[in-house]
């Protein structure tokens, strides 16, 4: 006689799947789960199978939708939301945003920033949102063939801690195990006209590319899945690896030799993950390598790069990013005694001496003393019997280059120049021998 199978209904598959991500969270009784609600299938499955744990759970739950405004649909959407969640039990949090239809990031990109950004408002522990595995698979596809790198394949997690933490229970299930779950339990559920519309290449490759690639590979969705959580951990270590070179190099002022005696590929990671702990964007891969090729050209020449809104700066042993392509003007500020004062995206550092730098009791003596930029007609006497000299001129002997000059601190002493950053101090501010000094350092 055969063997009758016992298959898992569809709901048991999706419950157990559910309640092992909240648990993996540490979802704690009394937290409020909140769901990102569009009311599509996704959201819709995910809403309910928490609404079936909350009692086992203790945690309080709740949904967001946005209404973006853009579908003629739109309110009926946000309403056919507040129905189900009446229905259940569950608070719900409509939110009305505007999405401009010409953003330059496009409208998809638009919609979802704002999106984000309401949903980033609503007050829970956990925020939860219906991804599957299916769409893990289409997303690493989707960014890979627009050019994405390692960063831009790393898959979406699970569970991603932070205030609201963020919960994804359905990412290790396929589309169809949702969809089954929707109809073992009589759910209704919007359809988006616009997931049908294959002008949008996303949907295009959705609807056309993954059922012939599933065709020919038959676990294409849970292979690409699991390459997107390497990509994840890939694009970890390279954070890790730029960090420990960055400490290897000195911190955040580069050690230029040092950072040059590491590979072009560990460089140019190093200077990527900069760019982006600024919050900005990393350059493509071509600009990165040829500014990797220019440092390595102008060995210790100064170079001031531009990498697309942001600059790459070496003078001397010294390499620093600035963000923007103007050089960022520097707030004056009166010193009051402090040990450091901030400039610019660095600091100078006042260190105690004794018969070194500044006479401490000429600044305590001054009415006041300001650390700034130069000013027109600075100059400086570099020692006694020497000649006061032009800044100008301590510029170009000292060979610094002109973009370099308008950063460059000063320590301004009733109106007397006393330190230039990169130049030095004026004689008549030098401590005698024996007598209590500061020695100003600027770090970038
Ligand atoms: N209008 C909406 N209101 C609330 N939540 C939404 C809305 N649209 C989408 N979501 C949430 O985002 C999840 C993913 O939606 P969808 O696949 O449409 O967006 P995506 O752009 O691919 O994802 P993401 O916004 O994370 O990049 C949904 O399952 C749902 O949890």
């Amino acid at each position: 006689m055969a063997a009758t199978r016992n298959r898992t209904p569809p709901d048991a598959v999706v419950e157990e799947a559910v309640a092992g991500v909240l648990a993996a969270a540490g979802v704690a009784p009394g937290e409020t789960v909140c769901v990102a609600l569009s009311g599509g299938v996704d959201s819709t499955v995910l809403l309910h199978s928490l609404a079936r744990l909350r009692g086992r759970g203790g945690f309080t739950l709740a949904a967001a939708h946005v209404h973006h405004g853009l579908s003629l649909h739109a309110d009926a959407w946000l309403e056919a939301c507040r129905t189900l969640c009446d229905a259940l039990g569950v608070v719900f949090h409509p939110f009305h945003v505007q999405v401009r239809r010409d953003d330059p990031a496009g409208l998809e990109a638009a919609a979802r920033a704002a999106r984000h950004a309401a949903l980033a408002r609503v007050p829970c522990d956990w925020l939860a949102f219906g991804h599957h595995q299916d769409d893990q698979a289409e997303t690493l596809l989707f960014r890979l063939l627009r050019g994405a790198g390692v960063r831009g394949a790393a898959g979406m997690r699970e569970i991603e801690a932070g205030t609201p933490g963020r919960l994804r229970p359905l990412l290790g299930l396929r589309r169809a195990q949702v969809l089954a779950y929707a109809r073992a339990q009589g759910l209704a559920w919007i359809e988006d006209e616009s997931n049908a519309d294959q002008r949008f290449a996303r949907n295009l490759l959705r609807h056309r590319v993954m059922p012939v690639l599933e065709g020919a590979f038959p676990a294409a969705v849970p292979v690409l899945a699991r390459a997107s959580a390497q990509f994840r951990e890939a694009d970890e270590l390279l954070g890790e690896l730029a960090q420990l070179d960055e400490t290897a190099c000195g911190g955040a002022t580069l050690e230029r030799q040092k950072l040059l005696r590491l590979s072009d590929e560990r460089v140019r990671n190093l200077l990527r993950w900069r760019i982006r702990a600024m919050g900005l964007e990393a350059p493509a891969r071509a600009r990165l390598v040829e500014a990797v090729r220019q440092l390595r050209v102008a060995s210790g020449e100064p170079l001031r790069l531009s990498l697309g809104g942001v600059v790459c700066c070496a003078y001397r042993d010294r390499l620093w990013l600035e963000a923007g392509d103007e050089i960022p003007v520097r707030q004056a500020t009166v010193w009051q005694g402090e040990m450091e004062l901030s400039w610019g995206t660095g600091k100078v550092v006042l260190v105690e001496a004794v018969g070194e730098g500044l006479s401490r009791a000429a600044l305590e003596r001054a009415q006041e003393v300001m650390l700034g930029s130069r000013w027109a007609g600075l100059a400086l006497r570099e020692g006694t019997g020497r000649p006061r000299r032009s800044f100008k001129n301590l510029c170009q002997e000292a060979g610094i280059p002109a973009w370099l000059r308008d950063t460059l601190p000063v320590l301004r002493v009733d109106g007397v120049a006393a330190w230039v950053g990169e130049i030095g101090i004026a004689a008549e501010f030098r401590c005698a021998p024996g007598e209590p000094g500061v020695v100003p350092e600027w770090l970038r």
